[in-house]
């Protein structure tokens, strides 16, 4: 079977990689040519934790390859899968320019019939689109359009891919579900067949549910602070009922990353569009909002005015184990501690490249975690690192002017603060006001 897959960010280089370490013979192509040069060279453009190994190795074995010659690769394929971008456009929601180029590009190279695979997130009806695109654009073949959502989690990618809950393929031809199912079937991972539209709304429905978890722990999270309950607790045993099951109830400073932000607006959009206000989904994100800007919110409360505090940020992506930057919760915070005018030094273990694009300029990096610490007023955890979690909490007492924690993601458990004489503020849990 020979495969393409269009696009190489998170999705399609983990697809690509994943499929061609199963057996497949897989090319990946991109229109980013510096990207396309340093895959060949087996450079992962992405930080995502143990991808290099894997394509060397499957590089090696002859079974994947990098190219920006889509026209070619589609000529050849068999299968073509498509993971392009599929950002929020202004008005909130999914840009689908890049997937329509994509498909364009597909349509004036391809001689042969081919089944073309819909990865990227898709609003519902999208794919009976493509189809009515190919059957327009490429008249002289057959090309099948299957929707075949991914479920992969940012820094956890290749394990996901390999242990997954289910692989969800909606098809109208019967033929090409049957082809798209024995690709994946080497994974062992349950398949789930449907209808085109459901994969889509599947899709859409897992990533507004997760959300939904988020932020309605999170506003457990703040009642608990009034009521002094204790969020960590609360929610183990919450999530001890099999019914609620015991992922997805971290409190923090809310949702970020590629999916949940703009998934959530686009399947709101989606309902709008067919006069179905869904109110749940829109508190949902009004949640977010507001929780990303927690700590600022308790830094005003503490200090009053933050003018001429100096506050170290500690983590800088959405989340651990990822470089990404897009809708991290950093943003938010780092341009309101700005505009209180505040000075702001951040430090990130992987992040940083990535976010001296997109923070405002005035932020100082720091090389280490001890040097963004250093006679800092506060400090603000926004990712949780293993680096941070593992700190000694001594090093924020020696360093720091004062030693006040604003805690965005509960690294530490309070009965290890309480040992130091530190200022803790986390979420959902008392704080600790130990600062002589
Ligand atoms: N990032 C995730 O964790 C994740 C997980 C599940 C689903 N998704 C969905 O998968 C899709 C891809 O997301 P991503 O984060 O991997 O995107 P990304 O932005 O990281 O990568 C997209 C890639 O596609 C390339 N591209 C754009 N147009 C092209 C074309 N015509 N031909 C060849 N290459 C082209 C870009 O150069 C880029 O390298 C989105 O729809 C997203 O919602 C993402
Ligand atoms: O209990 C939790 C779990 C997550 N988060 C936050 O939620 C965001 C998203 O985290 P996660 O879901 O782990 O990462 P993503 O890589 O964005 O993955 C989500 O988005 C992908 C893109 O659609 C989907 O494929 C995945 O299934 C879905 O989990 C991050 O900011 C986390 O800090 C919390 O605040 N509390």
């Amino acid at each position: 079977m020979n495969i393409v897959v269009v696009g190489t960010g998170y999705v399609g280089l983990v697809t690509g990689v994943a499929l061609a370490h199963i057996g497949h013979q897989v090319t990946c192509v991109d229109v980013d040519e510096e990207k396309v040069e340093r895959m060949k060279h087996g450079i992962s453009p992405i930080y995502e934790p143990g991808i290099e190994p894997f394509m060397k190795e499957n590089m090696e074995a002859n079974r994947l390859f990098f190219t920006t010659d889509g026209a070619r690769a589609y000529q050849e394929a068999d299968v073509i899968y498509i993971a392009v971008g599929t950002p929020e456009n202004e008005d909130g929601f999914a840009d689908l320019t890049y997937l329509k180029q994509a498909v364009k590009d597909i349509a004036a190279a391809v001689t042969k019939d081919v089944i073309v695979v819909t990865k990227s997130t898709v609003p519902i009806g999208t794919n009976h689109e493509m189809k009515r695109m190919f059957a327009e654009l490429a008249p002289h073949v057959r090309i099948e359009v299957v929707s075949n959502p991914e479920f992969l989690r940012e820094g956890s990618a290749i394990h996901d891919t390999f242990h997954g809950d289910r692989i969800v393929i909606g098809a109208d031809d019967e033929r090409a579900a049957a082809v798209v199912a024995d690709i994946h079937r080497p994974f062992g991972i349950p398949i789930f067949h449907t209808d085109i539209r459901s994969a889509e709304m599947i899709k859409y429905a897992s990533n507004a549910f997760l959300a939904t978890k988020i932020s309605f722990i999170n506003e457990i999270a703040n009642i608990c602070e009034k009521v002094g309950a204790d969020i960590e607790q609360v929610a183990a045993g919450m999530g001890m009922d099999a019914r609620i099951g015991s992922s997805f109830l971290r409190a923090g400073i809310g949702y970020g990353g590629s999916c949940f932000p703009k998934d959530t607006k686009a399947l709101a959009k989606i309902a709008a569009n067919i006069d179905h206000h869904f109110e749940l989904l829109k508190a949902v994100i009004e949640v977010n909002n507001k929780q990303q800007r927690k700590l600022i919110e308790k830094a005003k409360e503490r200090f009053g005015r933050l003018a001429g505090k100096r506050v170290a940020l500690l983590g800088l992506s959405f989340k651990p184990n990822t470089d990404d930057m897009r809708e991290a919760a950093s943003l938010v915070v780092a341009r309101e501690l700005l505009a209180e005018q505040a000075t702001v030094v951040a430090y990130d273990p992987i992040a940083m490249g990535k976010a001296a694009h997109v923070l405002p300029k005035e932020v100082i990096y720091a090389d280490r975690v001890e040097q963004a610490l250093e006679r800092a007023d506060a400090a603000m955890i926004l990712t949780e690192w293993d680096e941070f979690r593992q700190l000694d909490l001594s090093v924020y007492v020696n360093k720091m002017k004062t030693p006040i924690i604003f805690d965005g993601r509960n690294c530490y458990a309070l009965h290890d603060v309480a040992r130091y004489p530190i200022e803790y503020y986390s979420i959902g849990r008392k704080p600790i006001t130990n600062i002589k």
